[in-house]
């Protein structure tokens, strides 16, 4: 394993000017006292140098491993972790939450958030970011590319010409232009990418379970099987969830028009990979790219397998969909603030599981947080702690889910670790932090 404390990366020109959206926001924290304590972080997966940069500057120990980690080796290193980044590989279990007592937050430095136990985070006080859609653009521009290179077979003789053999032919060969490319799951990448297929001369219809807003000429259909008999191409862009296991699978690749196109950057179970090899071989699909697996390897190097592997005119990309110098430098900088804002201002704006609060910082406050579970009374009883110790509550903000209650205090008076004891004791606290 390749690892070290902000061990440098390779950077490309795009990404060595300062991270303008990260400095506003930074420049708003300047004034807030530095953490009490050193705040130790752990990067995995490579997450971009932009984040690590944001984490030093601050004074933060950092410490990046290029691969993720099994759970085993997970719950052994994050026992006096304060914040651990991810992208897509790595599994935050609730195992491996329980072990962390320090842990402050979950960065994910990607879109999706379905390798963490939310809900278990959730009801430890751990809230969770994401970065919802800084690779948005990257994978719509890798589906229209794909378009093209299926309808033109590019890879087969791409392929064929480096083995020094010339195929050259029209046979199966299509313009996409007035083709129809079928959308399903019209989220941030599904009609990013409507909006690029238009621009390139396609129809587009999609199917979406909640109502959405149809962009450009763009047709919404009732159902999922509708978009599958009238799309030429069909990809999916869809999380993974219980109802997106295996949506796609023998019988829905059966309804899809023959010498159609299967595509799917979103979740690898989402699609039988059996059924799909099963199709191209028999001839019923004309092609296929696919750049999610049920499961992928935790490191770059040999040993990948999957049934598709030597399938006609199939497109196999490792994950690579989000890749790029600028979804990454995106990323690093916007996951890496909202981490840095939770660690200085207790700001959860953004936190996909837990209520999104902030409270800006006014001079000659004191600021503590309480996470609680949520029942009735623990704001008097905090309040009570206070009052009994001849502290003002300057301001006081409060939001709930159905589980926990998040509260954010700025009080007149030095919180001491004695006041803070007395808060974390009460039976429904789950997390008390004193942040200046
Ligand atoms: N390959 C990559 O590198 C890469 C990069 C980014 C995102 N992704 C994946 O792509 C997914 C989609 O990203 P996004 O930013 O567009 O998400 P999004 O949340 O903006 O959109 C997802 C859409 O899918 C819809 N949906 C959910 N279940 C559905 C179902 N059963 N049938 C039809 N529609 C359904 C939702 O209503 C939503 O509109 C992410 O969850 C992530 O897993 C992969
Ligand atoms: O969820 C995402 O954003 C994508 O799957 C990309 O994940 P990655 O950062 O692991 O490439």
């Amino acid at each position: 394993m390749n690892s070290g404390t902000s061990s440098p990366q390779s950077r490309s020109p795009v990404c060595s000017s300062p991270p303008k959206y990260a400095e506003l926001e930074l420049q708003q924290l300047e004034r807030i006292p530095p953490p009490k304590h050193p705040v130790k972080v752990l990067l995995l997966e490579n997450v971009h140098q932009t984040g690590v940069s944001l984490f030093e500057r601050e004074g933060f120990q950092v410490e990046l491993l290029k691969t993720s980690l099994t759970e085993e080796e997970l719950m052994e290193k994050i026992k006096d972790v304060h914040i651990v980044g991810i992208r897509s590989k790595t599994q935050v279990t609730k195992r491996v939450l329980e072990n962390a007592s320090k842990l402050l937050a979950v960065g994910c430095f990607c879109i999706g958030t379905d390798q963490v136990d939310l809900e278990a985070a959730e009801r430890l006080g751990i809230p969770v970011f994401n970065s919802p859609f800084a690779n948005t653009r990257s994978v719509a521009e890798l589906i229209i590319a794909e378009v093209v290179c299926l309808s033109r077979k590019l890879f087969d003789v791409s392929k064929g010409c480096h083995e020094g053999r010339w195929l050259k032919s029209a046979v199966g060969c299509h313009e996409i232009r007035g083709k129809t490319l079928g959308i399903i799951g019209y989220g941030h990448i599904g009609s990013q990418l409507s909006v690029l297929a238009e621009s390139q001369g396609m129809n587009v219809i999609f199917y979406d379970i909640i109502p959405v807003l149809p962009l450009g000429n763009s047709t919404p259909c009732k159902s999922l099987e509708e978009v599958l008999s009238n799309a030429d191409f069909v990809t999916l862009h869809v999380p993974k969830s219980p109802q997106t296991a295996n949506m796609i699978g023998e019988k829905e690749i059966k309804l899809m028009k023959k010498g159609a196109y299967l595509l799917n950057a979103s979740r690898g179970t989402v699609v039988d990979l059996q059924a799909l090899a099963n199709a191209l071989r028999s001839g019923h699909l004309a092609g296929a790219a696919i750049d999610v697996y049920p499961k992928e390897p935790k490191a770059n190097g040999v040993g990948f397998e999957t049934p598709l592997q030597n399938c006609p005119n199939t497109i196999l990309t490792p994950h690579i969909g989000g890749s790029t110098e600028e979804a990454q430098q995106m990323i690093g900088e916007e996951v890496a603030t909202a981490l840095i804002k939770l660690v200085k201002s207790g700001s959860t704006v953004n936190a996909v599981n837990f209520p999104n609060l902030e409270v800006p910082f006014t001079p000659s406050s004191h600021r503590i947080l309480n996470v609680h579970k949520n029942v009735p009374g623990v704001l008097r009883d905090i309040n009570e702690i206070f009052a009994s110790r001849d502290t003002n509550v300057k301001a006081q903000v409060l939001g709930t889910t159905a589980d926990i209650g998040y509260l954010i205090v700025d009080v007149d008076k030095e919180t001491s670790e004695e006041v803070k004891e007395a808060i974390a004791s009460l039976k429904p606290s789950l997390r008390t932090r004193i942040l200046y």
